[in-house]
Protein backbone atom coordinates (compact mmCIF):
# COMPACT_ATOMS: atom_id res chain seq x y z
CA UNK A 1 0.00 0.00 0.00
CA UNK A 2 1.53 3.69 -0.63
CA UNK A 3 0.59 6.78 0.68
CA UNK A 4 1.22 10.38 0.24
CA UNK A 5 2.70 12.45 2.98
CA UNK A 6 2.41 16.25 2.49
CA UNK A 7 4.28 18.77 4.42
CA UNK A 8 2.24 21.88 3.85
CA UNK A 9 3.46 25.47 3.48
CA UNK A 10 5.64 26.39 0.71
CA UNK A 11 4.29 28.31 -2.53
CA UNK A 12 4.07 26.55 -5.30
CA UNK A 13 6.45 28.09 -7.96
CA UNK A 14 7.45 27.61 -11.93
CA UNK A 15 6.35 25.34 -15.16
CA UNK A 16 4.11 22.23 -15.04
CA UNK A 17 3.70 20.18 -17.99
CA UNK A 18 0.15 18.75 -18.76
CA UNK A 19 -0.35 15.14 -19.68
CA UNK A 20 -3.05 14.13 -22.06
CA UNK A 21 -6.87 14.27 -20.73
CA UNK A 22 -8.02 10.55 -19.19
CA UNK A 23 -11.44 11.51 -20.48
CA UNK A 24 -10.62 11.72 -23.97
CA UNK A 25 -8.17 9.05 -23.86
CA UNK A 26 -10.57 6.46 -22.48
CA UNK A 27 -13.12 6.84 -25.21
CA UNK A 28 -10.19 7.09 -27.98
CA UNK A 29 -8.51 4.04 -26.73
CA UNK A 30 -12.42 2.10 -26.76
CA UNK A 31 -12.98 3.71 -30.04
CA UNK A 32 -9.85 1.76 -31.70
CA UNK A 33 -12.53 -0.94 -31.28
CA UNK A 34 -13.85 0.47 -34.78
CA UNK A 35 -11.51 0.84 -37.29
CA UNK A 36 -10.44 -2.15 -40.07
CA UNK A 37 -6.58 -1.17 -39.54
CA UNK A 38 -3.83 0.13 -36.63
CA UNK A 39 -4.34 3.29 -35.10
CA UNK A 40 -1.20 4.93 -33.01
CA UNK A 41 -2.86 7.28 -30.19
CA UNK A 42 0.04 10.01 -28.67
CA UNK A 43 -0.21 12.09 -25.55
CA UNK A 44 -2.01 9.36 -23.72
CA UNK A 45 -1.43 9.94 -19.94
CA UNK A 46 0.18 7.45 -17.81
CA UNK A 47 -2.58 6.47 -15.67
CA UNK A 48 -4.18 3.51 -13.74
CA UNK A 49 -7.20 4.01 -15.93
CA UNK A 50 -4.91 3.82 -19.06
CA UNK A 51 -4.11 0.47 -17.91
CA UNK A 52 -7.44 -0.96 -17.42
CA UNK A 53 -8.44 0.03 -20.88
CA UNK A 54 -5.89 -1.41 -22.50
CA UNK A 55 -6.04 -4.95 -20.53
CA UNK A 56 -9.89 -4.36 -21.51
CA UNK A 57 -8.61 -4.51 -25.39
CA UNK A 58 -6.40 -6.93 -25.04
CA UNK A 59 -9.16 -8.98 -23.53
CA UNK A 60 -10.95 -8.87 -26.39
CA UNK A 61 -8.15 -10.27 -28.28
CA UNK A 62 -6.94 -6.39 -29.83
CA UNK A 63 -2.94 -6.04 -30.21
CA UNK A 64 -1.87 -3.15 -28.16
CA UNK A 65 2.01 -1.82 -27.78
CA UNK A 66 3.02 0.89 -25.93
CA UNK A 67 5.72 2.40 -28.31
CA UNK A 68 7.00 5.21 -25.37
CA UNK A 69 5.76 6.32 -22.11
CA UNK A 70 2.73 8.41 -23.79
CA UNK A 71 2.27 6.48 -27.34
CA UNK A 72 0.38 3.32 -27.93
CA UNK A 73 -0.49 1.85 -30.93
CA UNK A 74 -3.63 -0.60 -31.20
CA UNK A 75 -4.28 -3.50 -33.73
CA UNK A 76 -8.11 -4.01 -34.17
CA UNK A 77 -8.04 -6.82 -36.74
CA UNK A 78 -7.39 -9.48 -34.15
CA UNK A 79 -10.69 -8.91 -32.34
CA UNK A 80 -12.04 -11.98 -31.48
CA UNK A 81 -14.56 -11.81 -28.07
CA UNK A 82 -17.57 -9.58 -27.05
CA UNK A 83 -17.07 -10.02 -22.78
CA UNK A 84 -15.81 -6.97 -20.83
CA UNK A 85 -15.84 -8.74 -17.28
CA UNK A 86 -16.75 -7.41 -13.93
CA UNK A 87 -13.11 -7.97 -12.64
CA UNK A 88 -12.10 -5.26 -15.21
CA UNK A 89 -15.43 -3.12 -14.99
CA UNK A 90 -15.85 -2.76 -11.78
CA UNK A 91 -12.39 -1.29 -11.27
CA UNK A 92 -13.64 1.50 -13.79
CA UNK A 93 -16.79 2.84 -14.71
CA UNK A 94 -15.52 4.12 -18.33
CA UNK A 95 -15.67 0.19 -19.48
CA UNK A 96 -19.20 0.70 -20.49
CA UNK A 97 -17.43 2.69 -22.96
CA UNK A 98 -16.90 -0.68 -25.45
CA UNK A 99 -20.48 -1.19 -25.38
CA UNK A 100 -21.06 0.88 -28.52
CA UNK A 101 -17.77 0.32 -30.33
CA UNK A 102 -18.18 -3.98 -29.86
CA UNK A 103 -22.05 -3.63 -31.24
CA UNK A 104 -21.08 -1.81 -34.06
CA UNK A 105 -18.04 -3.35 -35.02
CA UNK A 106 -18.94 -7.22 -33.78
CA UNK A 107 -22.41 -7.14 -33.50
CA UNK A 108 -22.95 -8.27 -29.66
CA UNK A 109 -21.28 -7.25 -26.72
CA UNK A 110 -21.51 -8.07 -23.52
CA UNK A 111 -20.47 -5.82 -20.42
CA UNK A 112 -20.47 -6.35 -17.21
CA UNK A 113 -23.16 -3.55 -15.30
CA UNK A 114 -20.64 -0.75 -13.59
CA UNK A 115 -22.54 -0.79 -10.54
CA UNK A 116 -23.12 2.17 -7.91
CA UNK A 117 -19.61 4.17 -7.08
CA UNK A 118 -18.41 6.41 -4.62
CA UNK A 119 -20.15 9.51 -5.79
CA UNK A 120 -23.46 8.56 -7.13
CA UNK A 121 -25.54 5.63 -8.50
CA UNK A 122 -24.40 6.24 -12.07
CA UNK A 123 -26.93 4.33 -14.31
CA UNK A 124 -26.35 3.64 -18.09
CA UNK A 125 -30.06 3.18 -18.98
CA UNK A 126 -29.26 6.34 -22.10
CA UNK A 127 -26.51 4.50 -22.90
CA UNK A 128 -28.85 1.09 -23.45
CA UNK A 129 -32.06 3.13 -25.05
CA UNK A 130 -30.04 4.62 -27.40
CA UNK A 131 -28.70 1.94 -28.50
CA UNK A 132 -31.83 -0.04 -28.57
CA UNK A 133 -33.40 2.96 -30.85
CA UNK A 134 -30.53 2.09 -33.44
CA UNK A 135 -31.55 -1.83 -33.40
CA UNK A 136 -29.84 -3.77 -30.97
CA UNK A 137 -31.29 -6.04 -28.83
CA UNK A 138 -30.46 -5.33 -25.10
CA UNK A 139 -31.38 -7.30 -22.08
CA UNK A 140 -29.69 -6.83 -18.36
CA UNK A 141 -29.45 -10.09 -16.67
CA UNK A 142 -27.08 -11.43 -13.68
CA UNK A 143 -24.96 -8.21 -13.84
CA UNK A 144 -24.57 -7.70 -17.38
CA UNK A 145 -25.71 -5.96 -20.46
CA UNK A 146 -26.32 -8.64 -22.88
CA UNK A 147 -26.62 -6.78 -26.53
CA UNK A 148 -26.60 -7.72 -30.25
CA UNK A 149 -27.82 -6.72 -33.75
CA UNK A 150 -28.84 -8.50 -36.63
CA UNK A 151 -26.78 -7.40 -39.26
CA UNK A 152 -25.07 -3.15 -38.58
CA UNK A 153 -26.90 -0.85 -36.36
CA UNK A 154 -29.38 1.56 -37.98
CA UNK A 155 -29.35 5.41 -37.77
CA UNK A 156 -31.87 7.07 -35.12
CA UNK A 157 -33.17 10.34 -33.78
CA UNK A 158 -32.54 10.20 -29.74
CA UNK A 159 -32.38 12.91 -27.68
CA UNK A 160 -30.80 11.90 -24.53
CA UNK A 161 -33.28 12.74 -21.21
CA UNK A 162 -30.52 13.66 -19.37
CA UNK A 163 -26.78 15.42 -20.62
CA UNK A 164 -24.30 12.30 -20.10
CA UNK A 165 -20.93 12.40 -21.55
CA UNK A 166 -19.89 8.58 -21.69
CA UNK A 167 -23.87 8.29 -23.03
CA UNK A 168 -23.13 10.54 -25.78
CA UNK A 169 -19.63 9.21 -26.79
CA UNK A 170 -20.83 5.40 -26.76
CA UNK A 171 -23.56 6.39 -29.22
CA UNK A 172 -21.51 8.44 -31.07
CA UNK A 173 -19.04 5.65 -31.16
CA UNK A 174 -21.72 3.00 -32.44
CA UNK A 175 -23.20 5.11 -34.94
CA UNK A 176 -20.02 5.67 -36.94
CA UNK A 177 -20.52 2.41 -38.28
CA UNK A 178 -24.27 2.03 -38.33
CA UNK A 179 -26.41 2.28 -41.70
CA UNK A 180 -28.01 5.58 -42.06
CA UNK A 181 -27.94 8.62 -40.14
CA UNK A 182 -27.98 9.23 -36.28
CA UNK A 183 -28.99 12.40 -34.60
CA UNK A 184 -28.00 12.56 -30.92
CA UNK A 185 -29.92 16.25 -29.80
CA UNK A 186 -29.39 17.18 -25.83
CA UNK A 187 -25.82 15.85 -26.57
CA UNK A 188 -22.97 16.74 -23.74
CA UNK A 189 -21.02 19.07 -25.11
CA UNK A 190 -17.71 18.80 -23.13
CA UNK A 191 -14.32 19.21 -24.90
CA UNK A 192 -13.36 15.34 -25.07
CA UNK A 193 -16.65 14.78 -26.80
CA UNK A 194 -15.39 16.67 -29.36
CA UNK A 195 -12.03 15.09 -28.84
CA UNK A 196 -13.32 11.85 -29.77
CA UNK A 197 -15.44 13.16 -32.36
CA UNK A 198 -11.89 14.53 -34.39
CA UNK A 199 -10.33 11.07 -33.79
CA UNK A 200 -13.31 9.33 -35.70
CA UNK A 201 -13.24 11.97 -38.25
CA UNK A 202 -9.48 11.30 -38.75
CA UNK A 203 -10.52 7.40 -39.31
CA UNK A 204 -13.17 8.86 -41.93
CA UNK A 205 -15.91 8.92 -39.79
CA UNK A 206 -18.70 11.44 -40.28
CA UNK A 207 -19.60 13.49 -37.83
CA UNK A 208 -21.17 17.20 -37.71
CA UNK A 209 -21.88 19.23 -34.73
CA UNK A 210 -19.69 17.64 -32.03
CA UNK A 211 -19.27 20.65 -29.05
CA UNK A 212 -23.04 21.55 -29.86
CA UNK A 213 -26.00 19.95 -28.16
CA UNK A 214 -27.18 18.34 -31.76
CA UNK A 215 -24.39 15.70 -33.35
CA UNK A 216 -25.22 14.09 -36.66
CA UNK A 217 -23.51 10.96 -37.71
CA UNK A 218 -23.79 9.73 -40.94
CA UNK A 219 -22.52 5.91 -41.16
CA UNK A 220 -19.87 4.83 -43.24
CA UNK A 221 -19.48 1.05 -44.44
CA UNK A 222 -15.87 1.21 -42.22
CA UNK A 223 -13.18 3.26 -40.69
CA UNK A 224 -9.08 3.26 -41.41
CA UNK A 225 -6.08 3.32 -39.17
CA UNK A 226 -4.55 6.72 -38.60
CA UNK A 227 -2.23 8.57 -35.79
CA UNK A 228 -4.05 11.24 -33.35
CA UNK A 229 -3.04 13.19 -30.44
CA UNK A 230 -4.92 13.43 -26.76
CA UNK A 231 -6.22 16.64 -25.92
CA UNK A 232 -4.27 18.21 -22.72
CA UNK A 233 -6.39 16.97 -19.81
CA UNK A 234 -8.49 20.34 -18.27
CA UNK A 235 -8.88 19.16 -15.22
CA UNK A 236 -5.51 18.53 -14.46
CA UNK A 237 -4.73 21.71 -15.61
CA UNK A 238 -7.16 23.05 -13.12
CA UNK A 239 -6.32 21.31 -10.48
CA UNK A 240 -2.56 22.67 -10.47
CA UNK A 241 -4.11 26.35 -10.73
CA UNK A 242 -5.86 25.88 -8.13
CA UNK A 243 -3.03 23.91 -5.88
CA UNK A 244 -1.32 27.09 -6.93
CA UNK A 245 -3.40 29.84 -5.78
CA UNK A 246 -3.83 28.35 -2.61
CA UNK A 247 -0.27 28.03 -1.84
CA UNK A 248 0.06 31.70 -2.91
CA UNK A 249 2.36 31.20 -5.51
CA UNK A 250 3.00 31.58 -9.53
CA UNK A 251 2.09 28.53 -11.87
CA UNK A 252 2.48 28.10 -15.49
CA UNK A 253 1.00 24.76 -17.17
CA UNK A 254 2.21 23.99 -20.20
CA UNK A 255 0.76 21.59 -23.14
CA UNK A 256 -2.20 22.70 -21.88
CA UNK A 257 -5.80 23.81 -23.77
CA UNK A 258 -6.29 26.99 -22.36
CA UNK A 259 -9.47 27.30 -24.01
CA UNK A 260 -11.39 24.98 -22.17
CA UNK A 261 -11.28 26.27 -19.37
CA UNK A 262 -13.54 29.33 -19.20
CA UNK A 263 -15.73 28.01 -16.22
CA UNK A 264 -12.88 27.40 -13.90
CA UNK A 265 -10.83 30.22 -14.55
CA UNK A 266 -13.82 32.74 -14.40
CA UNK A 267 -13.73 31.62 -10.84
CA UNK A 268 -10.36 31.73 -10.27
CA UNK A 269 -10.14 35.12 -10.76
CA UNK A 270 -13.15 35.69 -8.74
CA UNK A 271 -11.05 33.93 -5.98
CA UNK A 272 -8.05 37.10 -6.52
CA UNK A 273 -5.92 35.18 -8.79
CA UNK A 274 -4.77 36.77 -12.30
CA UNK A 275 -4.85 34.58 -15.12
CA UNK A 276 -3.06 34.72 -18.21
CA UNK A 277 -3.10 32.54 -21.79
CA UNK A 278 -0.93 31.62 -24.57
CA UNK A 279 -1.89 28.91 -27.48
CA UNK A 280 -0.89 26.11 -25.54
CA UNK A 281 -0.44 27.59 -21.52
CA UNK A 282 -2.16 28.73 -19.08
CA UNK A 283 -0.42 30.80 -15.93
CA UNK A 284 -1.97 31.74 -12.63
CA UNK A 285 -0.52 34.16 -10.30
CA UNK A 286 -2.34 34.59 -7.01
CA UNK A 287 -2.41 37.88 -5.00
CA UNK A 288 -3.14 37.90 -0.95
CA UNK A 289 -5.36 36.18 0.96
CA UNK A 290 -8.12 33.96 -1.01
CA UNK A 291 -11.39 35.17 -1.89
CA UNK A 292 -14.17 32.95 -1.46
CA UNK A 293 -16.62 32.09 -4.51
CA UNK A 294 -20.07 30.24 -4.89
CA UNK A 295 -20.11 27.49 -7.39
CA UNK A 296 -22.70 26.08 -9.30
CA UNK A 297 -21.76 22.36 -11.17
CA UNK A 298 -23.37 21.77 -14.63
CA UNK A 299 -22.48 20.14 -17.96
CA UNK A 300 -20.05 21.82 -19.97
CA UNK A 301 -19.49 24.91 -20.64
CA UNK A 302 -20.49 25.62 -16.93
CA UNK A 303 -18.45 24.66 -13.71
CA UNK A 304 -17.04 20.69 -14.16
CA UNK A 305 -18.07 18.45 -11.12
CA UNK A 306 -14.45 16.73 -11.55
CA UNK A 307 -13.01 20.15 -10.14
CA UNK A 308 -15.74 21.22 -7.27
CA UNK A 309 -13.75 19.16 -4.82
CA UNK A 310 -10.40 21.09 -5.50
CA UNK A 311 -12.64 24.31 -5.21
CA UNK A 312 -13.91 23.33 -1.92
CA UNK A 313 -10.44 23.14 -0.71
CA UNK A 314 -9.58 26.38 -1.76
CA UNK A 315 -13.00 28.11 -0.19
CA UNK A 316 -11.70 26.50 3.11
CA UNK A 317 -9.02 28.57 3.54
CA UNK A 318 -10.29 31.49 2.03
CA UNK A 319 -11.72 34.86 3.46
CA UNK A 320 -15.23 34.55 4.02
CA UNK A 321 -17.70 32.35 3.45
CA UNK A 322 -18.49 30.72 -0.08
CA UNK A 323 -20.55 27.73 -1.22
CA UNK A 324 -20.50 24.77 -3.87
CA UNK A 325 -23.17 23.65 -5.18
CA UNK A 326 -23.23 19.65 -7.01
CA UNK A 327 -25.73 19.27 -9.59
CA UNK A 328 -24.43 16.44 -11.40
CA UNK A 329 -24.01 13.69 -8.38
CA UNK A 330 -25.64 12.76 -5.99
CA UNK A 331 -22.87 12.09 -3.47
CA UNK A 332 -19.58 14.11 -4.29
CA UNK A 333 -19.09 15.62 -0.80
CA UNK A 334 -16.73 12.63 0.17
CA UNK A 335 -14.07 14.64 0.48
CA UNK A 336 -16.03 17.31 3.42
CA UNK A 337 -15.62 15.28 6.17
CA UNK A 338 -11.74 14.39 5.49
CA UNK A 339 -11.18 18.55 4.97
CA UNK A 340 -13.11 18.72 8.12
CA UNK A 341 -10.18 16.71 9.96
CA UNK A 342 -7.83 19.09 8.96
CA UNK A 343 -9.51 21.98 10.74
CA UNK A 344 -11.90 23.13 7.23
CA UNK A 345 -15.21 24.46 8.80
CA UNK A 346 -17.80 23.63 5.63
CA UNK A 347 -21.15 22.47 6.68
CA UNK A 348 -23.51 20.32 4.38
CA UNK A 349 -26.82 21.33 3.43
CA UNK A 350 -28.24 18.89 0.58
CA UNK A 351 -26.52 19.56 -2.24
CA UNK A 352 -24.60 22.11 -1.37
CA UNK A 353 -21.56 22.71 0.66
CA UNK A 354 -21.35 26.13 3.03
CA UNK A 355 -17.65 26.82 3.25
CA UNK A 356 -16.39 28.95 6.24
CA UNK A 357 -13.19 29.93 5.20
CA UNK A 358 -9.79 29.63 8.23
CA UNK A 359 -6.59 30.90 7.96
CA UNK A 360 -4.81 27.53 8.54
CA UNK A 361 -5.68 24.09 8.07
CA UNK A 362 -3.49 21.56 10.38
CA UNK A 363 -2.23 18.46 8.72
CA UNK A 364 -3.69 15.15 9.69
CA UNK A 365 -4.45 11.66 8.05
CA UNK A 366 -6.80 11.60 5.83
CA UNK A 367 -8.19 9.30 3.02
CA UNK A 368 -8.92 9.43 -0.22
CA UNK A 369 -12.43 8.24 -1.59
CA UNK A 370 -12.44 9.00 -5.23
CA UNK A 371 -10.51 10.31 -7.79
CA UNK A 372 -11.13 14.74 -7.01
CA UNK A 373 -12.16 14.19 -3.44
CA UNK A 374 -8.09 13.07 -3.52
CA UNK A 375 -7.00 15.96 -5.41
CA UNK A 376 -8.58 18.55 -2.58
CA UNK A 377 -7.24 16.67 -0.07
CA UNK A 378 -3.55 17.02 -1.62
CA UNK A 379 -4.52 20.72 -2.13
CA UNK A 380 -5.40 20.80 1.18
CA UNK A 381 -2.53 19.27 2.61
CA UNK A 382 0.04 21.81 0.45
CA UNK A 383 -1.63 24.89 2.34
CA UNK A 384 -1.63 22.76 5.68
CA UNK A 385 0.64 23.62 9.07
CA UNK A 386 2.72 20.07 9.44
CA UNK A 387 2.03 16.63 7.77
CA UNK A 388 -0.55 15.34 6.11
CA UNK A 389 -0.92 11.47 5.03
CA UNK A 390 -3.40 10.71 2.33
CA UNK A 391 -3.81 6.97 2.17
CA UNK A 392 -5.63 4.89 -0.57
CA UNK A 393 -3.83 6.87 -3.06
CA UNK A 394 -4.68 4.72 -5.46
CA UNK A 395 -7.79 6.50 -6.63
CA UNK A 396 -5.79 9.28 -7.37
CA UNK A 397 -3.81 7.33 -9.71
CA UNK A 398 -6.86 6.46 -11.78
CA UNK A 399 -6.59 10.42 -12.95
CA UNK A 400 -3.39 11.82 -12.22
CA UNK A 401 0.28 10.95 -14.22
CA UNK A 402 2.47 11.05 -11.66
CA UNK A 403 0.90 13.81 -9.21
CA UNK A 404 3.89 14.30 -6.64
CA UNK A 405 6.57 14.10 -9.64
CA UNK A 406 4.74 17.23 -10.53
CA UNK A 407 4.42 19.07 -7.24
CA UNK A 408 7.71 18.01 -6.56
CA UNK A 409 9.15 19.86 -9.39
CA UNK A 410 6.83 23.22 -8.40
CA UNK A 411 8.36 23.24 -4.92
CA UNK A 412 5.84 21.74 -3.07
CA UNK A 413 7.04 18.99 0.17
CA UNK A 414 5.26 15.99 -1.11
CA UNK A 415 6.66 12.09 -1.08
CA UNK A 416 4.98 8.62 -2.11
CA UNK A 417 6.03 5.97 0.07
CA UNK A 418 5.05 2.19 1.13
CA UNK A 419 3.65 1.11 4.03
C1 LIG B 1 -14.84 8.85 -18.23
C2 LIG B 1 -15.56 10.14 -18.18
O1 LIG B 1 -15.64 10.87 -19.15
N1 LIG B 1 -16.05 10.50 -16.98
C3 LIG B 1 -16.73 11.77 -16.84
C4 LIG B 1 -18.14 11.63 -17.31
O2 LIG B 1 -18.73 10.60 -16.54
P1 LIG B 1 -20.13 9.99 -17.05
O3 LIG B 1 -20.19 10.04 -18.51
O4 LIG B 1 -20.28 8.69 -16.36
O5 LIG B 1 -21.16 11.03 -16.45
P2 LIG B 1 -22.53 11.45 -17.16
O6 LIG B 1 -22.29 12.70 -17.95
O7 LIG B 1 -23.07 10.28 -17.88
O8 LIG B 1 -23.45 11.75 -15.90
C5 LIG B 1 -24.22 12.92 -15.80
C6 LIG B 1 -25.48 12.63 -15.06
O9 LIG B 1 -26.32 11.82 -15.89
C7 LIG B 1 -26.80 10.70 -15.19
N2 LIG B 1 -26.97 9.60 -16.15
C8 LIG B 1 -25.94 9.28 -16.99
C9 LIG B 1 -26.08 8.24 -17.89
C10 LIG B 1 -27.29 7.53 -17.94
O10 LIG B 1 -27.47 6.60 -18.72
N3 LIG B 1 -28.29 7.88 -17.09
C11 LIG B 1 -28.17 8.91 -16.20
O11 LIG B 1 -29.09 9.21 -15.45
C12 LIG B 1 -25.71 10.43 -14.14
O12 LIG B 1 -26.17 9.67 -13.05
C13 LIG B 1 -25.29 11.84 -13.76
O13 LIG B 1 -26.19 12.34 -12.79
O14 LIG B 1 -18.83 12.85 -17.14
C14 LIG B 1 -18.92 13.27 -15.76
C15 LIG B 1 -19.73 14.56 -15.73
O15 LIG B 1 -19.07 15.57 -16.35
C16 LIG B 1 -17.52 13.45 -15.17
O16 LIG B 1 -17.63 13.70 -13.79
C17 LIG B 1 -16.68 12.21 -15.38
O17 LIG B 1 -15.33 12.49 -15.06
C1 LIG C 1 -15.50 10.93 -12.02
C2 LIG C 1 -14.40 10.87 -12.77
O1 LIG C 1 -14.04 9.85 -13.57
P1 LIG C 1 -14.82 8.50 -13.94
O2 LIG C 1 -16.01 8.87 -14.72
O3 LIG C 1 -13.81 7.78 -14.78
O4 LIG C 1 -15.14 7.82 -12.64
C3 LIG C 1 -13.43 11.99 -12.81
O5 LIG C 1 -12.59 12.01 -13.73
O6 LIG C 1 -13.47 12.86 -11.91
Amino acid sequence: MEKLLVRGGRKLSGDVTISGAKNAALPILMAALLPSDIVTVDNVPLLHDVKTTLSLLQQLGLKTEQLSDNRVSIDPRSLNNHKAPYELVKTMRASVLVLGPLLAKYGKAQVALPGGCAIGARPVNLHIEGLRAMGADISVENGYINAAVDGRLHGADILLDTVSVTGTENLMMAAVLAEGRTTIENAAREPEVIDVANFLKRLGANIEGAGTDTITIDGVESLSGGAYAVMPDRIETGTFLVAALATGGEVRCLNADPDSLDAVIKKLQEAGASVTKGNDWIALQSHGRVQPVNVITAPHPAFPTDMQAQFTALNSIADGTGWIRETIFENRFMHVPELRRMGAVIELEGNTAICRGVERLTGAEVKCTDLRASASLVIAGLVAEGETAIEQIYHIDRGYQAIEKKLQALGADIQRVSV
